[in-house]
Parts: C-alpha cells; sequence; structure tokens
C-alpha cells in the first residue's frame, strides 16, 4: 500500500498540531497550541517556567490528551491520529531531569542504556534481555563514548555522567525524534558542553531533535527553528536567527534581555 506521502506527492510532517489544548484543574495550560515540524528538522522549544514547555512533550508522549475546542482540532504524529502508546514510545527517546530522579538507585550504567528496550526504569525479572540486546546497547554506548559507565552505578555517577547515560537509554531502541526536556540542568560547564557535543553528534547521525529549555545556551547549532511559548499559547515562531531577537526574547521573559551569538550558540545577558 503506497504511503500517504506517495499518494499526496507531500512530505508528512514528524508533528503537526493545530487547537490542541490540555485543561487541569479547570484551567487551560494549553491553550489552541498550533507546531508543525518537519521530517528531519531540529527544533527547540523555549518559555519561561510555567508556560506549558513540558506539557507539549507530555501531549507529544501521550501521557496527555488534548481535547478539541469548537474549531477542531488536529494533533497528527508522522500523519497518524492514534498511536498504540508502544509504538509511539518507540518512534521517540527522551531525556529529562524528572527520569533522570527516577533512576536515583544502584543500576548499573548498562542496565539503565537496556531499559530502553522495555520503556522501563530499570530492568525486571519479567524483562528478557537478549544477547543482541547487550551487543546494540554496547554499541550505543561507544558512540556517545561512554563504555565506561557501563559497570557503574547510576547513583554514583556525577550528574553529566548519568545524563549521557540517559541519552544511551533514549537512543538504545533507534528512535527516529529524541525529546530533550530542560537536558542540561544541574550540569556544570564541562558536563554542559559534553552534552551538547553528544547532541550534535545525535543530531549529525540522522535523528530529529526535540529540545525543551529556558537556557539558549542547549541551543546547537543543528536546530533550524524555534518556538517560543507563553502563558500556554505560542507566542512567536519561525527560523532561529528571527526568533531569538533581544525584543522577542524581552517580551517573552518580560526583561531586558540582551543576546549575543558566538559560534553558533546564542546567549542571553540580562
Ligand atoms: N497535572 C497538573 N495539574 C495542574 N496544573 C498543572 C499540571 N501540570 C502542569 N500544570 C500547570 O501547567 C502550567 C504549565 O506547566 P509546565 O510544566 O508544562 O510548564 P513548563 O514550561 O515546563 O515549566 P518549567 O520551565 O517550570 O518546567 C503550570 O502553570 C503548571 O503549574
Amino acid at each position: 500500500m503506497p504511503s500517504a506521502e506517495e499518494t499526496t506527492g507531500q512530505e508528512v510532517p514528524l508533528l503537526e498540531m493545530r487547537n490542541v489544548t490540555v485543561s487541569r484543574n479547570d484551567r487551560k495550560i494549553l491553550d489552541s497550541v498550533g507546531m508543525y515540524i518537519r521530517q528531519g528538522e531540529n527544533i527547540a522549544i523555549i518559555g519561561p517556567n510555567g508556560s506549558g514547555k513540558s506539557s507539549i512533550i507530555k501531549v507529544i508522549t501521550g501521557d496527555y490528551r488534548p481535547r478539541a475546542d469548537s474549531s477542531g482540532m488536529v494533533f497528527r504524529i508522522m500523519g497518524k491520529e492514534s498511536w498504540n502508546i508502544f509504538d509511539l514510545r518507540g518512534l521517540l527517546g527522551i531525556v529529562s531531569g524528572d527520569l533522570q530522579l527516577d533512576y536515583m538507585r544502584d543500576i548499573s550504567g548498562m542496565e539503565v542504556v537496556l531499559s530502553g528496550f522495555f520503556s522501563s526504569i530499570g530492568i525486571y525479572a519479567n524483562h528478557r534481555v537478549r544477547p543482541e540486546m547487550v551487543a546494540t546497547a554496547y554499541e550505543v554506548m561507544k558512540f556517545l563514548e561512554i563504555p565506561h559507565l557501563s559497570g557503574k552505578l547510576i547513583s554514583e555517577m556525577s550528574a553529566g555522567e548519568a545524563r549521557r547515560i540517559l541519552i544511551g537509554r533514549a537512543l538504545v531502541h533507534d528512535p527516529q525524534i529524541l525529546v530533550l526536556d530542560e537536558p542540561a540542568n544541574s550540569l556544570d560547564m564541562k558536563s554542559h558542553h559534553q552534552f551538547r557535543e553528544l547532541t550534535r553528534k545525535v543530531a549529525a547521525a540522522g535523528k530529529n531533535i526535540v529540545l525543551v529549555t529556558h537556557d539558549l545556551g542547549d541551543i546547537i547549532p543543528e536546530i533550524d527553528r524555534v518556538i517560543l511559548l507563553k502563558d500556554g499559547k505560542v507566542f512567536a515562531e519561525g527560523k532561529k536567527e528571527e526568533i531569538l531577537s533581544e525584543g522577542k526574547l524581552s517580551d517573552l521573559f518580560g526583561l531586558p534581555v540582551k543576546v549575543s551569538r558566538i559560534n553558533g550558540y546564542y546567549h542571553a545577558i540580562y
């Protein structure tokens, strides 16, 4: 059967959202959000605390179910409106600070990476770890230059080491999209730098990066487009060079922001 792309002659977008609304406790935390991510595109979602960034990620991962308002809603991932949660998890690899907190126990780097095959927090008696899974996990760790963390307990790793192991977990099942939710929180300068370099390597390997952050320094040069969120709504979106302007960022964060660009990275001064 021909794919939607072959039938229509148009590229199927990675993600398409229109009029996506999510409410909690009778309050709209996402309000008619629209977003369009092309295949092969890397994007960053930026906004102040509480603007709805993590909620967008939860919609993408199927944790939050959006509802349609009177103008109707569109929500498609790879052209499909409804996803089996296991198929969806296969498409996505996720790294977040919250996930790292879930792993604060005595489990080795190798087990953390392997748990990515089962979308679980650890390896349990019902998980059948096949030899080829161990071989793949080792290959991923080699690619990420972290084989030395294989036998180390995550509870004994530095924040930067643990974050790199979580990228391994996110990539081990070969997802198309790597979602990074505030990935550099609590990393020192060197760990932040190493993390960014790893993300660049993943982008160069052909994965789509969806980055959520409030720190402009997380935006690797491979990110083409930026979406600004404010109060649960899209405030602005477009090419990185146009969106990361002093005027727009000052309006977004509600304070005067100066922006500098060095070696393809943006920095905010406030
Ligand atoms: N389960 C929930 N119940 C009630 N309110 C919620 C829930 N989840 C999120 N919110 C509210 O929705 C708004 C958006 O939250 P969200 O976590 O998406 O913001 P964020 O941009 O990721 O913030 P931060 O940068 O602080 O992580 C916030 O005001 C938050 O308090």
